[in-house]
Protein backbone atom coordinates (compact mmCIF):
# COMPACT_ATOMS: atom_id res chain seq x y z
CA UNK A 1 0.00 0.00 0.00
CA UNK A 2 1.27 3.38 -1.29
CA UNK A 3 0.13 6.99 1.01
CA UNK A 4 -1.33 4.47 3.98
CA UNK A 5 -0.26 3.81 7.53
CA UNK A 6 0.55 0.81 9.99
CA UNK A 7 -3.39 -0.31 10.95
CA UNK A 8 -4.10 -0.54 14.50
CA UNK A 9 -3.12 -4.11 15.38
CA UNK A 10 -5.90 -6.65 13.97
CA UNK A 11 -8.38 -4.24 12.99
CA UNK A 12 -9.24 -6.11 9.71
CA UNK A 13 -9.66 -9.76 11.53
CA UNK A 14 -10.33 -10.89 7.86
CA UNK A 15 -6.81 -10.51 6.17
CA UNK A 16 -4.79 -12.46 5.55
CA UNK A 17 -1.03 -12.97 4.29
CA UNK A 18 -1.21 -15.72 1.94
CA UNK A 19 2.86 -17.33 1.58
CA UNK A 20 4.58 -19.95 -0.27
CA UNK A 21 7.69 -21.86 0.36
CA UNK A 22 11.07 -20.20 -1.02
CA UNK A 23 13.86 -22.72 0.23
CA UNK A 24 13.26 -23.18 3.88
CA UNK A 25 11.63 -20.31 4.50
CA UNK A 26 7.84 -18.40 3.85
CA UNK A 27 7.47 -15.56 2.05
CA UNK A 28 4.30 -13.02 1.29
CA UNK A 29 3.42 -13.37 -1.75
CA UNK A 30 -0.27 -12.19 -1.67
CA UNK A 31 -3.14 -10.94 0.49
CA UNK A 32 -6.78 -12.67 0.62
CA UNK A 33 -9.85 -12.22 3.04
CA UNK A 34 -11.38 -15.44 5.18
CA UNK A 35 -14.69 -16.04 3.98
CA UNK A 36 -15.60 -19.49 6.13
CA UNK A 37 -13.35 -20.94 8.32
CA UNK A 38 -11.27 -23.01 5.99
CA UNK A 39 -12.10 -20.65 3.11
CA UNK A 40 -10.06 -17.84 1.45
CA UNK A 41 -10.88 -15.46 -0.93
CA UNK A 42 -7.64 -14.72 -3.10
CA UNK A 43 -6.62 -13.41 -6.28
CA UNK A 44 -6.33 -16.02 -9.12
CA UNK A 45 -3.01 -14.24 -10.55
CA UNK A 46 -1.80 -14.90 -6.55
CA UNK A 47 -1.80 -19.04 -7.11
CA UNK A 48 -0.69 -18.96 -10.94
CA UNK A 49 2.67 -20.28 -9.89
CA UNK A 50 2.65 -23.94 -8.78
CA UNK A 51 3.81 -23.83 -5.22
CA UNK A 52 3.15 -25.47 -2.26
CA UNK A 53 1.23 -22.46 -0.13
CA UNK A 54 0.50 -21.87 3.02
CA UNK A 55 -2.22 -18.65 4.90
CA UNK A 56 -1.22 -17.53 8.11
CA UNK A 57 -4.27 -15.47 9.90
CA UNK A 58 -4.54 -13.16 12.81
CA UNK A 59 -1.44 -11.45 11.70
CA UNK A 60 -0.29 -8.05 11.67
CA UNK A 61 3.45 -7.44 11.95
CA UNK A 62 4.83 -10.75 9.89
CA UNK A 63 8.23 -10.30 11.13
CA UNK A 64 7.53 -11.14 15.05
CA UNK A 65 5.20 -13.71 17.23
CA UNK A 66 2.46 -11.98 18.22
CA UNK A 67 0.48 -14.72 19.59
CA UNK A 68 -2.70 -14.41 17.96
CA UNK A 69 -1.24 -15.91 14.42
CA UNK A 70 -2.73 -18.91 13.12
CA UNK A 71 -0.99 -21.06 10.21
CA UNK A 72 -3.06 -23.31 8.05
CA UNK A 73 -1.88 -25.01 4.62
CA UNK A 74 -4.20 -24.64 1.63
CA UNK A 75 -4.66 -27.57 0.57
CA UNK A 76 -6.83 -27.13 -2.69
CA UNK A 77 -7.01 -24.02 -5.14
CA UNK A 78 -10.14 -23.51 -7.06
CA UNK A 79 -9.43 -20.67 -10.17
CA UNK A 80 -12.03 -19.07 -11.82
CA UNK A 81 -12.69 -21.29 -14.71
CA UNK A 82 -12.36 -18.10 -17.01
CA UNK A 83 -9.39 -16.91 -15.48
CA UNK A 84 -6.21 -15.92 -18.14
CA UNK A 85 -3.10 -15.11 -16.84
CA UNK A 86 -2.70 -13.36 -19.89
CA UNK A 87 -4.93 -11.19 -19.47
CA UNK A 88 -5.70 -9.40 -16.35
CA UNK A 89 -8.13 -6.99 -18.07
CA UNK A 90 -10.69 -9.66 -19.07
CA UNK A 91 -10.98 -10.06 -15.20
CA UNK A 92 -12.10 -13.23 -13.36
CA UNK A 93 -9.01 -12.54 -11.17
CA UNK A 94 -10.79 -14.73 -8.46
CA UNK A 95 -9.96 -17.71 -6.50
CA UNK A 96 -10.83 -19.81 -3.24
CA UNK A 97 -8.49 -21.70 -1.65
CA UNK A 98 -9.63 -24.51 0.99
CA UNK A 99 -7.61 -24.71 3.75
CA UNK A 100 -6.60 -28.58 4.99
CA UNK A 101 -8.16 -26.93 8.71
CA UNK A 102 -10.37 -24.55 9.88
CA UNK A 103 -9.04 -21.46 11.61
CA UNK A 104 -10.17 -20.57 15.71
CA UNK A 105 -12.83 -17.77 14.82
CA UNK A 106 -11.76 -15.29 17.77
CA UNK A 107 -11.21 -11.79 18.46
CA UNK A 108 -8.87 -11.23 15.55
CA UNK A 109 -9.98 -14.28 13.08
CA UNK A 110 -13.14 -13.21 12.23
CA UNK A 111 -15.35 -13.68 8.85
CA UNK A 112 -15.33 -11.31 6.38
CA UNK A 113 -18.62 -10.16 5.41
CA UNK A 114 -19.30 -9.94 1.82
CA UNK A 115 -21.61 -7.47 -0.61
CA UNK A 116 -25.22 -8.73 -1.89
CA UNK A 117 -25.20 -10.04 -5.39
CA UNK A 118 -24.54 -7.29 -7.91
CA UNK A 119 -24.06 -4.15 -5.40
CA UNK A 120 -22.39 -1.44 -6.66
CA UNK A 121 -20.86 1.52 -4.85
CA UNK A 122 -21.20 5.29 -6.42
CA UNK A 123 -18.55 7.81 -6.81
CA UNK A 124 -16.18 8.68 -4.24
CA UNK A 125 -18.13 5.96 -1.84
CA UNK A 126 -15.23 5.90 1.15
CA UNK A 127 -13.54 2.47 1.22
CA UNK A 128 -10.25 1.37 3.13
CA UNK A 129 -7.11 -1.25 1.08
CA UNK A 130 -5.30 -2.99 3.34
CA UNK A 131 -2.06 -5.23 3.08
CA UNK A 132 1.28 -6.15 3.42
CA UNK A 133 2.21 -4.77 -0.26
CA UNK A 134 5.07 -2.57 -1.17
CA UNK A 135 4.89 0.83 0.61
CA UNK A 136 6.07 2.66 -2.84
CA UNK A 137 6.65 1.76 -6.48
CA UNK A 138 9.50 -1.17 -6.14
CA UNK A 139 10.05 -0.07 -2.99
CA UNK A 140 10.34 -2.62 0.27
CA UNK A 141 7.56 -4.97 2.16
CA UNK A 142 6.51 -3.52 5.32
CA UNK A 143 6.26 -5.62 8.22
CA UNK A 144 3.27 -4.15 9.74
CA UNK A 145 -0.30 -4.12 7.87
CA UNK A 146 -0.66 -1.21 6.00
CA UNK A 147 -3.73 0.49 5.25
CA UNK A 148 -5.39 3.79 3.54
CA UNK A 149 -8.28 5.53 2.23
CA UNK A 150 -8.76 4.39 -1.67
CA UNK A 151 -12.42 6.36 -2.53
CA UNK A 152 -14.48 4.27 -5.01
CA UNK A 153 -14.03 5.58 -9.07
CA UNK A 154 -17.43 4.82 -10.84
CA UNK A 155 -16.77 2.68 -13.81
CA UNK A 156 -18.19 5.58 -15.81
CA UNK A 157 -15.04 7.64 -15.03
CA UNK A 158 -12.82 4.79 -14.58
CA UNK A 159 -13.39 3.25 -18.33
CA UNK A 160 -12.48 6.94 -19.77
CA UNK A 161 -9.78 7.38 -21.75
CA UNK A 162 -7.89 9.35 -19.30
CA UNK A 163 -8.16 7.15 -16.68
CA UNK A 164 -7.86 3.38 -17.68
CA UNK A 165 -9.82 3.20 -20.96
CA UNK A 166 -11.34 -0.37 -22.06
CA UNK A 167 -9.23 -2.21 -19.78
CA UNK A 168 -11.33 -1.57 -16.83
CA UNK A 169 -14.77 -3.83 -16.84
CA UNK A 170 -17.70 -3.53 -15.29
CA UNK A 171 -16.85 -6.76 -13.27
CA UNK A 172 -14.19 -4.36 -11.19
CA UNK A 173 -14.21 -1.74 -9.02
CA UNK A 174 -11.87 1.54 -9.52
CA UNK A 175 -10.78 2.98 -6.55
CA UNK A 176 -8.03 5.86 -5.71
CA UNK A 177 -5.85 7.60 -8.23
CA UNK A 178 -4.96 10.84 -6.96
CA UNK A 179 -1.12 9.84 -7.15
CA UNK A 180 -0.46 9.40 -3.58
CA UNK A 181 -2.51 6.50 -2.07
CA UNK A 182 -2.86 3.27 -3.91
CA UNK A 183 -2.02 -0.60 -3.80
CA UNK A 184 1.18 -1.87 -5.03
CA UNK A 185 2.75 -5.53 -5.71
CA UNK A 186 2.20 -7.55 -2.69
CA UNK A 187 -1.33 -6.25 -2.11
CA UNK A 188 -2.96 -8.44 -4.39
CA UNK A 189 -5.73 -10.72 -3.22
CA UNK A 190 -6.50 -8.42 -0.62
CA UNK A 191 -9.62 -6.80 0.26
CA UNK A 192 -11.08 -3.28 -0.42
CA UNK A 193 -12.80 -2.93 2.60
CA UNK A 194 -15.94 -0.59 2.35
CA UNK A 195 -18.59 0.39 4.96
CA UNK A 196 -21.94 -0.11 4.20
CA UNK A 197 -24.29 0.87 6.34
CA UNK A 198 -21.88 0.87 9.38
CA UNK A 199 -20.86 -2.97 8.44
CA UNK A 200 -17.69 -2.50 6.71
CA UNK A 201 -17.92 -5.68 3.64
CA UNK A 202 -15.08 -6.56 1.09
CA UNK A 203 -16.08 -5.45 -2.10
CA UNK A 204 -12.53 -5.55 -3.78
CA UNK A 205 -10.33 -8.13 -3.90
CA UNK A 206 -7.11 -6.47 -5.47
CA UNK A 207 -6.17 -7.10 -8.84
CA UNK A 208 -4.20 -5.07 -10.44
CA UNK A 209 -2.07 -1.73 -10.71
CA UNK A 210 -0.88 0.60 -13.73
CA UNK A 211 2.99 -0.92 -14.74
CA UNK A 212 4.20 2.77 -14.99
CA UNK A 213 3.40 3.20 -11.20
CA UNK A 214 1.43 1.92 -8.59
CA UNK A 215 0.44 5.49 -7.04
CA UNK A 216 0.11 6.81 -10.81
CA UNK A 217 -1.94 9.58 -11.09
CA UNK A 218 -5.71 8.86 -12.63
CA UNK A 219 -4.85 5.32 -12.45
CA UNK A 220 -6.61 3.84 -9.63
CA UNK A 221 -6.12 0.30 -8.59
CA UNK A 222 -8.35 -2.07 -9.80
CA UNK A 223 -10.06 -4.53 -7.89
CA UNK A 224 -11.73 -7.86 -8.98
CA UNK A 225 -15.52 -6.70 -7.91
CA UNK A 226 -16.57 -9.26 -5.40
CA UNK A 227 -20.45 -8.30 -6.04
CA UNK A 228 -20.34 -9.69 -9.39
CA UNK A 229 -19.42 -13.03 -8.34
CA UNK A 230 -21.56 -13.86 -5.57
CA UNK A 231 -22.83 -16.87 -6.92
CA UNK A 232 -20.01 -18.18 -7.90
CA UNK A 233 -18.49 -17.40 -4.69
CA UNK A 234 -21.58 -19.57 -3.44
CA UNK A 235 -20.85 -22.51 -6.03
CA UNK A 236 -17.27 -22.90 -5.18
CA UNK A 237 -17.28 -22.72 -1.44
C1 LIG B 1 0.74 -9.46 -11.89
C2 LIG B 1 -0.28 -8.43 -12.27
C3 LIG B 1 -1.30 -8.95 -13.25
C4 LIG B 1 -0.98 -7.97 -11.01
C5 LIG B 1 -0.22 -6.95 -10.18
N1 LIG B 1 -1.15 -6.55 -9.14
C6 LIG B 1 -0.78 -5.80 -8.12
O1 LIG B 1 0.37 -5.39 -7.98
C7 LIG B 1 -1.88 -5.41 -7.15
F1 LIG B 1 -1.37 -5.39 -5.92
F2 LIG B 1 -2.30 -4.20 -7.49
F3 LIG B 1 -2.91 -6.24 -7.20
C8 LIG B 1 0.12 -5.71 -11.03
O2 LIG B 1 -0.75 -4.90 -11.26
N2 LIG B 1 1.35 -5.60 -11.49
C9 LIG B 1 1.67 -4.52 -12.44
C10 LIG B 1 3.15 -4.34 -12.51
C11 LIG B 1 1.08 -4.91 -13.79
O3 LIG B 1 1.54 -5.84 -14.41
N3 LIG B 1 0.01 -4.17 -14.14
C12 LIG B 1 -0.78 -4.37 -15.24
C13 LIG B 1 -0.64 -5.42 -16.13
C14 LIG B 1 -1.52 -5.55 -17.22
C15 LIG B 1 -2.50 -4.60 -17.43
C16 LIG B 1 -3.45 -4.69 -18.58
F4 LIG B 1 -4.63 -5.12 -18.14
F5 LIG B 1 -3.61 -3.51 -19.16
F6 LIG B 1 -3.01 -5.56 -19.49
C17 LIG B 1 -2.65 -3.54 -16.54
C18 LIG B 1 -1.79 -3.44 -15.45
Amino acid sequence: VVGGSNSQANAWPWQVTLQYASGSSWGHTCGGSLIRANRVLTAAHCVDRVASYRVVLGDHNLSTNEGTEQVISVSTIVKHASWNSNSVAAGFDIAILRLASSATINSVVRLATLPSDGAVLSHNHACIITGWGRTSTGGSLPSILQQAPLPVVAHATCSTSSYWGSTVKTSMVCAGGNGAQAGCNGDSGGPLNCAVSGVYQVHGIASFVSSLGCNAYLKPTVFTRVSAYISWINSNV
